[in-house]
């Protein structure tokens, strides 16, 4: 691993090498330099923050302004990874016109690398776009929170012959449109190794198996932060309940009066 700042071609050597990436979602300036220093290749300002910070049920309220106050934190903090912020519902459907005034605002208000947004087919117009206007685009397929009503909830992607091919296709079209990258979230894992196979760009997983060129997680739930969390999103620590146990230990020394002793406060 290298210490100096991970940029867009480094992602395609990566591939060629069998080197996999790692990506975590980040949201603040505080999250983003310890996964930075911990040398996470990628941050994801993702929509999740909706979800996971701001208590929103789904992914679907989050607004451009929202994404732009937390990728302007997280680009700020790194110093290695490659920063990646979720364009938001509403922000890109409608076409390449669209799409290129929310990435351009998003690209000269934060300082992020590039920019992700959700579809295949029905986005490749999109994709093209931003990219002959030199803005990165990472793709992401499968299943695609921001049609969760669409789609009747969190549901693996691509199950049968139909369903794998149309995904592939889909994966075949925004590589072709120039994406950089492509998230697969909720794809068998045999599909996902076969979308790898297939693609030049690499491809990064979550809950697609190990068989794909890199992983994403949203940090709450790789850290143990929350009770709930997707079946594939394993807890790597129990960082909830260290917090509530400092917490807990700041109000017990607060009440009995042993903070802030000596060492804490200062003489006249
Ligand atoms: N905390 C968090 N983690 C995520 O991975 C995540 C978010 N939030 N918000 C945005 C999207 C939404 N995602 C989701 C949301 C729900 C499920 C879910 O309920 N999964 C169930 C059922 C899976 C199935 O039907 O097979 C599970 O038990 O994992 C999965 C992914 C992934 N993203
Ligand atoms: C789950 C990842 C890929 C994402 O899009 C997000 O965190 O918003
Ligand atoms: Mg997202």
């Amino acid at each position: 691993m290298t210490t100096k700042r991970v940029r867009v071609h480094h992602l395609r050597e990566a591939k060629e090498r069998g080197e996999r990436l790692t990506m975590l979602t980040a949201y603040d300036a505080v999250t983003a330099s310890i996964f930075d220093a911990a040398g996470i290749d990628m941050l994801l300002v993702g929509d999740s923050i909706g979800n996971t910070m701001h208590g929103y049920r789904t992914t679907l309220p989050v607004t451009v302004e929202e994404i732009i106050v937390a990728a302007r934190a997280v680009a700020g903090a790194a110093q290695r990874a490659f920063v990646v912020a979720d364009l938001p519902f509403g922000s890109y459907e409608a076409g390449p016109e669209q799409a290129l005034a929310t990435a351009v605002r998003v690209m000269k208000e934060t300082g992020v690398s590039a920019v992700k947004f959700e579809g295949g087919k029905r986005v490749a117009a999109q994709v093209r776009a931003l990219t002959e206007a030199g803005i990165p685009v990472v793709g992401h397929l499968g299943y695609t929170p921001q049609s969760e009503n669409l789609l009747g909830g969190p549901r693996v992607q691509g199950r049968g012959d139909e369903a794998a091919e149309r995904l592939s296709a889909d994966a075949v079209a925004l590589a072709e449109a120039g994406a950089v990258a492509v998230v697969l979230e909720m794809v068998p894992a045999p599909v996902a190794e076969r979308i790898t196979e297939i693609l030049m760009i690499p491809t990064i997983g979550i809950g697609a198996g190990t068989a794909v060129d890199g992983q994403v997680l949203v940090w709450v739930d790789m850290a143990g932060m929350g009770d709930w969390s997707p079946r594939f999103a394993k807890r790597f620590g129990e960082v909830g309940a260290a917090l509530k146990a400092a917490a807990s230990a700041y109000a017990d020394e607060v009440r009995s009066g042993s903070f802030p002793d000596a060492d804490h406060q200062f003489d006249a």
